[in-house]
C-alpha cells in the first residue's frame, strides 16, 4: 500500500477535492485560535500602514490548513495570490522570473519550502530582506552584478518539516506559525460546516463520531465525512447519526482513536518484531515499505500526540498506551521470567 492510496493519507491530493470545503476567511477558519488571533492583528496593522504583510512561515503536519491559511492571508490583505512549490523551482532564474512578475503587495506561496534547491534559496534571501534581486549579467571578465528592485510582496512558506529548513531561511520569516492538531470540538465544527456545504444532514452525535476519529486533521474529517455519506446513502439513512458513522468507519478500518490500518501496522511492527523498541526510523521504514518522510511526517506526529509512541535518541519506543491500544501486555522489564 502506498501513501497515496491510503484512505486516511492526508498527503496531497488533487486540489479540487479540498477546494470546495476550504474556508475563505479568518472567520470561517475553525480552530488554531492563537495563530488566527495573531494573524488578524498583523494583517490589520499592515493594512493600516499600507504595507505588505511580513513574510509568514506555516509549519505542521499535512492537512492542518497551511495552504488554506495562505490563501486566506491573501484574501484578507486584498492582494493577489501566486502559488508554487519548492521542488518545482528548478533554477534560480525560475524564481527570479516569478519574483519580477509579482504585482505590488502580492502573496507568493511556496509550498514544501524545505525542498528548495540551495542555489534557488540564495536568491530568496535578498528578495525577502531587501526586496531586491542580485543578477549576474554577462560572463567571464565582463560579468557584472546588477541589483533589481522588486515589488513589495509577502512570502508565505509552508512546510511539514520545520527542522529541515536552513537557519538563514527560517530567520527571514517575521511571522512563524506552528499549526496544531485540532481538538474534537473543533473538528466537529469542521464536519458540520462541510456537511452543510455538501447538503448533508448530520446529527450532533454523527459529527462527533467522525470528529473523534479524524486524527486531529480537518482534511481527514472532510474525507471521512464523504465516505460516511456514501454508506448512509446506500443504507437509505437521511441523517447521519453516530451509529451509521460508526459502522462506516469500522468498515473503513478506522478505529476508535482514528488510527487506520497503516498506523496499526506501524505499532504492531514495533510491538511484535522489536519487543516495543527502541527501533530506528530507517528500520521501520524498510519494514513497512514506506518512505522515511511518510513515517515521520504523516504517521508519527499523531501517534506521538496520543502518547502511543515516543521518539527517543535511540529510536522509536512503544509506550504503555500503545501496548494497551493493541490489546497487548508490555513485556516484563529486563530479566526474563524473574517475576513471572
Ligand atoms: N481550520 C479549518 N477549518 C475548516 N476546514 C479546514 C481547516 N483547515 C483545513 N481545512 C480543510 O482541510 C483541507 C486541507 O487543508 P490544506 O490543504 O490547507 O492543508 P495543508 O496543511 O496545506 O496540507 P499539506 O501539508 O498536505 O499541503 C481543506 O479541504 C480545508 O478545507
Ligand atoms: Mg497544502
Amino acid at each position: 500500500m502506498t501513501d497515496t492510496d491510503r484512505l486516511l493519507a492526508s498527503a496531497r491530493k488533487p486540489e479540487d477535492i479540498d477546494a470546495a470545503l476550504r474556508p475563505k476567511s479568518l472567520d470561517e477558519f475553525v480552530g488554531q485560535k492563537a495563530a488566527r488571533g495573531n494573524l488578524r492583528v498583523f494583517i490589520a496593522a499592515a493594512k493600516a500602514r499600507g504595507d505588505a504583510l511580513d513574510h509568514v512561515l506555516l509549519f505542521g503536519p499535512p492537512g492542518l490548513g497551511k495552504t488554506t491559511l495562505a490563501q486566506i492571508v491573501a484574501r484578507e490583505m486584498g492582494v493577489g495570490f501566486r502559488a508554487t512549490s519548492g521542488p518545482v523551482i528548478a533554477k534560480s532564474g525560475d524564481l527570479a522570473a516569478l519574483l519580477t512578475n509579482l504585482e505590488d503587495g502580492d502573496v507568493l506561496f511556496i509550498d514544501e519550502i524545505h525542498r528548495l534547491a540551495p542555489a534557488v534559496e540564495e536568491v530568496l534571501y535578498p528578495a525577502m530582506e531587501d526586496r531586491a534581486l542580485d543578477l549576474m549579467i554577462g560572463e567571464g571578465p565582463s560579468a557584472r552584478s546588477v541589483r533589481i528592485d522588486l515589488p513589495r510582496f509577502t512570502l508565505v512558506g509552508a512546510t511539514t518539516r520545520q527542522g529541515l529548513l536552513t537557519t538563514p531561511l527560517r530567520d527571514r520569516f517575521g511571522i512563524p506559525i506552528r499549526l496544531q492538531f485540532y481538538t474534537v470540538d473543533e473538528l466537529q465544527h469542521v464536519v458540520r460546516r462541510a456537511a452543510g456545504l455538501l447538503h448533508l444532514e448530520i446529527a450532533d452525535d454523527g459529527a462527533h463520531e467522525i470528529a473523534k476519529r479524524s486524527r486531529g486533521t480537518p482534511r481527514i474529517a472532510g474525507r471521512l465525512l464523504r465516505r460516511v455519506r456514501d454508506f448512509a446513502n446506500v443504507a437509505g439513512e437521511e441523517t447521519v447519526h453516530a451509529d451509521v458513522a460508526d459502522k462506516a468507519l469500522n468498515r473503513l478500518e478506522v478505529d476508535h482513536l482514528g488510527l487506520d490500518a497503516m498506523d496499526r501496522r506501524y505499532l504492531r511492527m514495533i510491538a511484535d518484531i522489536y519487543k516495543g523498541g527502541p527501533v530506528g526510523v530507517e528500520t521501520l521504514a524498510a519494514g513497512l515499505s514506506e518512505p522515511r518522510d511518510t513515517i515521520e511526517e504523516v504517521i508519527e506526529p499523531y501517534l506521538i500526540q496520543l502518547g502511543l509512541i515516543a521518539r527517543t535518541a535511540r529510536g522509536r519506543c512503544l509506550n504503555g498506551l500503545g501496548w494497551k491500544h493493541l490489546g497487548l501486555d508490555p513485556p516484563s522489564n529486563g530479566q526474563d521470567g524473574l517475576f513471572d
